[in-house]
């Protein structure tokens, strides 16, 4: 058989993947020199060439064989995705002359996750339901796919060089297909998986180039045959893509890894091919109940890799347990592996970077290399039995126990409140009473002008945040700096003539950040970077016990800011769904019940907010469309709609509520954002124009305020006055007049003053000018 001899056995422990980003954030150093030209790509290689290293002798150092495949060749300068659409040859026809196919693969990723001067960037999207944000590939039925294998053999032989024998880890051929997107060109309806026969043969020739140059395993990540809405075409794609790859010459052993859910059907579909190995997360999802006779004997000849040890998030877990159900699946076959559940890259290096952490939360923990510690003592108990591991398996079981009954991880105050909440908690007075009473209190002119809330962080706010939180400034001093900025940024807005203002949450570094920090049940790290995207990272907040309010949180900075005007200030929260999805999260509660905590903490600070004068309060969900879009189990489901309607529910008739949704596309979740039941509902208009207005008409919130931003905030550029106009005339063919707000489409943290003050004059003239012509409209028919 090519290739298929067990002559190389696969190794007994080893992880999918591990972070990217460096111990000390190295990848983000990098990325970043050399979009400013102070770095070559070769450099630049030269220094993810360092990060593999470390990498590589960690991972030794923390039990894993140097020359037995079990060291992952994972590292991505920019994205996984889009190294497998590098390799293939997928680069979109509107980069012309810029990237040659066959010419240097680090340069190519580089151009599609940047763009270039005439060509914008690929798009992302959530990498199933993580955090972690993949580019999207796009493809077409002219799509020429050839060969560039040159990063993947680059990266094997120069740790071949260095005296590794590591396992190169890509994209599945159907995963990668799944997750592109019809290219410019493709006629309606084209499916990228219908180029399936055509993109296999590459991958056929990319294994034996790295058969040639020395791997013995190859991974093949395939996520997307995981999960249920996966379909027969995806399942069928899976068996005739692997059997033909399990067919190829001079092929590695093939180790096809699935992640983030059941493998299902997937199991029976791989099956009959000649793949060595199956990967199974036994994390979030676990082996089929039944296989017929057939499969079974099929999965009997094949290894099976049991992700027993949870690469999504950083509890420390039952070690005891993910022996048992790595022993378990010895029932299919005797030749079975332990991994981690999915790639590493969704949590952060090390425990033992956080000098800072609470020492009893920390001894709970695990990140990258304690899950890699787990992996080997797991296999060492599989392998020798469990008295082998014993005191491993008693020092995790000790530190569960421990959780368990730590203080804080269950406040009887906060189930108390919890328990208490009725029907009539999650229910406001009808929409159209409230609307009546809020259009007489606030008094606002038709197309009311406003913001989203960030204003620029200028070097001087950061720098005074900067010197507070290192201890060099007081506290006095600290308030003091941010209360000029407030004033600051209420006079600019006074200024432009904006019509509801906002403070401008200088205070916030990030808001999941500046929220937690408040919260009891939270513990931030120093070091716990995780990767969103190329050299983009987040710090998640770790989400340990019950949730409470330690002081208020916005109400300062909102009063100081709201006495600096007469005009209606807006105030400025994080939602639950955002909260929770920039944290790590309990694994010892369903995530509706922390959710539901997290609602009645904000539903305070709503009710103090009130107490302080404010009239509106705007609630953000940038989370929430991705997540409910992305469908995955725990996050798809209606917890977080239930929990922003518990947040804002007790907010009087007379508070008017915004939800930001922050999604370019409200018309796939309009259904979900209507059930919110918000007063005002700010989404991005995008690229979708109007279809957000419609969507959420079609989902029976027609009678209800709109505000679809009027341009992107994530471009330097200023948009014009008739641009704007434009938009709005767009707009008010869909929605009436009454009911449209005027607004960027999102905060204006990352923009500077030069281009944030510009484009909010034109955004003001623009709604003026709208209004004028409808003044003149209504005037000429009285008449
Ligand atoms: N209020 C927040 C801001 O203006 C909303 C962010 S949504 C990603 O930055
Ligand atoms: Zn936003």
């Amino acid at each position: 058989m090519q290739g298929g001899s067990r002559s190389h056995a696969f190794p007994a422990g080893m992880v999918l993947g591990y972070p990217r980003l460096g111990r000390r954030r190295e990848l983000t150093a990098a990325l970043t020199a050399h979009a400013q030209g102070r770095l070559s790509v070769a450099e630049l290689r030269a220094e993810a060439d360092a990060i593999r290293s470390a990498a590589r002798e960690r991972l030794v150092q923390l039990g894993l064989q140097p020359a037995d495949s079990s060291i992952p060749e994972s590292f991505s300068l920019v994205d996984h995705v889009v190294d497998a659409a590098v390799a293939v040859g997928a680069i979109p026809r509107r980069f012309g002359e810029a990237i040659d196919p066959g010419g240097d693969a680090s340069t190519a990723s580089l151009m599609l996750a940047r763009g270039t001067e005439n060509a914008p960037p690929l798009n992302t999207a959530a990498w199933f339901g993580s955090l972690y944000r993949h580019f999207v590939p796009e493809i077409g039925p002219t799509t020429r796919f050839m060969l560039n294998a040159q990063q993947f053999v680059r990266d094997l032989s120069e740790s071949r060089a260095a005296g590794y024998t590591t396992r190169p880890v890509i994209v599945g051929p159907v995963t990668l297909l799944r997750l592109s997107t019809a290219d410019a060109g493709a006629p309606v309806g084209f499916n990228p998986l219908s180029r399936l026969a055509d993109v296999v043969p590459v991958y056929a020739e990319l294994l034996a180039k790295l058969r040639h140059a020395g791997a013995e395993w190859v991974q093949l990540d395939e996520p997307a045959l995981v999960g249920e809405g996966v379909s027969e075409r995806t399942l069928a794609a899976a068996q005739s893509a692997y059997t033909a790859l399990g067919a190829a010459a001079g092929r590695p052993h093939l180790f096809v890894a699935t992640a983030y859910g059941s493998i299902g059907d997937a199991l029976a579909a791989l099956a009959p091919t000649r793949v060595e190995a199956i990967g199974v997360d036994l994390v979030s999802g676990e082996l089929p109940s039944r296989l017929d006779n057939l499969t079974r004997a099929r999965v009997a000849e094949k290894t099976i890799v049991a992700g027993v040890i949870d690469g999504g998030n950083v509890w420390r877990g039952d070690l005891a347990r993910a022996l048992e159900v790595a022993a378990d699946v010895r029932r299919l076959t005797r030749s079975v592996a332990v991994s981690t559940s999915s790639s590493l890259i969704h949590v952060p290096h090390d425990v033992a970077n956080e000098p800072e952490l609470d020492a009893r939360v920390a001894r709970w923990l695990a990140f990258a290399d304690q899950k890699v510690e787990q992996v080997a003592v797991v296999a060492r108990g599989l392998a020798l039995g469990s008295a082998a591991v014993a005191s491993e398996l008693r020092a995790a079981s000790a530190a569960l126990g421990d959780r368990t009954s730590a203080p804080g991880v269950r406040d009887a105050a906060v189930r108390e409140r919890v328990a208490t909440v009725t029907a009539e908690t999650r229910t406001r007075v009808p929409y159209t009473e409230r609307r009546d009473v809020q259009r007489t209190t606030l008094g606002l002119p038709p197309l009311p002008t406003s913001t989203i809330g960030a204003f620029p962080q200028t070097d001087e706010i950061r720098a005074a945040r900067a010197r507070y939180s290192s201890g060099i400034d007081s506290a006095e001093k600290y308030v003091s700096a941010m209360k000029q900025a407030i004033a600051d940024i209420i006079a600019v807005q006074e200024h432009l003539g904006l019509d509801v203002l906002v403070h401008g949450e200088a205070e916030r570094a990030d808001m999941v950040t500046f929220f937690t920090e408040n919260l009891e049940g939270f513990e931030l790290t120093r070091n716990g970077w995780v990767q969103t995207t190329a050299g983009d990272c987040v710090r998640p907040a770790i989400l340990w016990g019950d949730v409470s309010r330690l002081r208020p949180i916005t109400v300062a900075w909102t009063r100081y800011a709201q006495s600096l005007t007469r005009k209606p200030l807006k105030g400025m929260l994080t939602g639950p769904a955002t909260l929770l999805s920039l944290s790590f999260v309990r694994d010892d509660q369903p995530l509706a019940d922390t959710a539901e905590q997290i609602a009645l903490v904000l539903r305070d600070e709503i009710a103090d907010l009130e107490r302080a004068g404010l009239q509106i309060v705007q609630v953000d969900e940038p989370a929430l469309a991705e997540r409910l879009a992305s469908g995955s189990s725990d996050l798809g489901s209606d917890w977080a709609v239930r929990a922003f309607v518990l947040a804002t529910a007790g907010a009087r008739p007379q508070t008017q509520v915004h939800a930001h949704v922050c999604t370019s596309d409200p018309g796939a979740v309009a259904a979900a954002i209507a059930r919110l039941d918000a007063d005002v509902t700010g989404f991005e208009a995008g690229r979708a124009g109007t279809q957000g207005i419609e969507g959420l008409r079609a989902a029976g919130r027609a009678e209800r305020d709109v505000s679809p931003g009027v341009y992107d905030v994530r471009s330097p550029r200023i948009p014009a006055v008739t641009e704007i106009e434009e938009r709005l005339a767009a707009a008010l063919e869909v929605v009436g007049a009454d009911r449209l707000w005027v607004s960027p489409d999102c905060g204006l943290s990352a923009r500077t003053y030069a281009e944030a003050t510009p484009a909010l004059g034109n955004l003001v003239e623009a709604a003026q000018r709208v209004r004028a012509r409808l003044a003149d409209r209504a005037e000429a028919t009285t008449r």
